[in-house]
């Protein structure tokens, strides 16, 4: 038998506190890398909140990875602690809105999160009670606990409806349904969101806007220098985080993206036993991190959903240098699919609704042509995944 000291490993060769690159750990304000500007202008827009005044509502856009809810949070903890200084009783509650869609799931989060059940004898029950009751106990926990309150919608266009917003923005007009000041720091990696929003909440919820821009490579190289003590000393060889910099910049500078990478490359040097964690484990790391967020993205879908991005996998492993391709192209190679899997095939309708939702998770990019006056006009479907890991997800579930 083996001994139990042999089986398992005491010390991790590789890392020595890896919580600084799992996915959802928020760093101190240390390791907050090339955010200054923008985590000074946020604090601005909040900052009246601090004297117990409404903050401006705020609209933060960026792409993924840019640090977005990072700074929204952390600037909403230093506003709460910066209020308790001025004796002003401050919190906020943080939505995410992809996981809380409906107006009931989103209230219900920020009521209970918000709540001090020994103080109030309120209680925010998980479900059971209509949507009215949830706000009705959300405005008195909110006067019993606090002066002013910040609220962080985090992608805020999965909400399915703008009633939330509604509700939030008339709770901010002046005393009309609580006496605790709401500020609203809604978060969107799709600039266009506001296009969709009711113009009366648009403008109620925009008074402030702000872009992040991508990060660049050197940014990138920074930001995971700031955590190299996740590594045990000496582990890292001197070019990982460059080459896993460039690749992540490469890829419009997501800072989840290279985090990902880095500890991907140490697990690798962790499961071959190797020593160190070499340069060249980072291609695979890459690998590894853009198939997990693939999976992710579309786990949970179902199997004809699947098999239409499949079809259009198919096409442009075939067609690389194409800008896209037509939709009864894509039929035609889902009906193929289909055939091969034993079942019926959806109508050419359902297929293109099944492709609108891949295009809404930025899985595709649809685009109208013109065909002329013969053709009339048409639309075009392009993967924005790497083929080949669209593939591997979706044929071998690696
Ligand atoms: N400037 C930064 N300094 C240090 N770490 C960062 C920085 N920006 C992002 N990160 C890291 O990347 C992770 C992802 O960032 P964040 O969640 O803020 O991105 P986001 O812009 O909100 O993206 P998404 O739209 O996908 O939610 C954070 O948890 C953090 O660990």
């Amino acid at each position: 038998m083996v001994e139990t000291d042999e089986l398992f490993i005491r010390d991790d060769p590789i890392f020595v506190n890896k919580e600084l690159l799992e996915i959802n750990h928020l760093p101190e304000e240390g390791r907050i890398v090339g955010r200054d500007e923008e985590i000074k202008l946020l604090a601005n827009a909040v900052n009246p909140a601090i004297f117990g005044q409404s903050p401006s509502n705020i609209l933060i856009y960026g792409k993924t990875g840019t640090g977005k809810s990072l700074c929204a949070k952390h600037v909403s903890q230093r506003l709460v602690d910066a209020a308790m200084g001025e004796g002003v009783t401050a919190a906020f509650a943080y939505v995410d809105c992809a996981q809380d869609t409906t107006e009931t799931q989103a209230v219900q989060t920020i009521a209970s999160s918000f709540n001090r059940p020994e103080r109030t004898e309120i209680n925010v029950p998980d479900k059971g009670i209509s949507t009215a009751t949830y706000y009705k106990r959300l405005w008195r926990i909110l006067d019993a606990c606090y002066d002013v309150v910040l609220i962080i919608l985090d992608e805020i266009d999965k909400l399915a409806d703008d009633a939330i917003l509604m509700q939030l923005s008339r709770a901010g007009e002046a005393g009309k349904l609580t006496d605790c000041k709401i500020g609203v720091v809604g978060i969107s990696n799709k600039i266009r969101y506001k296009d969709r929003m009711d113009e009366r909440v648009k403008s109620s919820l925009c008074e402030r806007e702000f872009v992040f821009p991508p990060y660049d490579a050197s940014q990138l190289g920074e930001i995971m220098e700031a955590r190299r003590d996740a590594f045990r000393e000496g582990v890292l060889d001197g070019g990982v985080i460059p080459r896993a910099a460039a690749l992540a910049a490469r890829e419009h500078g997501d800072a989840r993206k290279a985090i990902d990478i880095l500890r991907y490359a140490g697990e690798i040097a962790q499961s071959t036993g190797a020593e160190r964690v070499q340069e060249g484990f980072v291609t695979d790391a890459r690998k590894r991190a853009e198939t997990d967020r693939f999976r992710e993205l579309i786990r949970g879908s179902t199997p004809h959903s699947r098999y239409v991005l499949h079809a259009l996998t198919i096409l442009s492993l075939n067609d690389s240098g194409a800008d896209g391709f037509r939709t009864t192209a894509i039929y035609d190679v889902y009906e193929e699919i289909c055939r091969q899997e034993g079942t019926e095939t959806l109508s050419l309708r359902r297929v293109r609704d099944l492709l609108k939702e891949h295009a809404f998770l930025d899985i595709i990019e649809q685009s109208r042509h013109s065909g002329g006056s013969a053709e009339g006009s048409y639309t075009k479907h392009r993967l924005l995944e790497d083929s080949t890991v669209v593939r591997d997800v979706l044929v071998d579930g690696q």
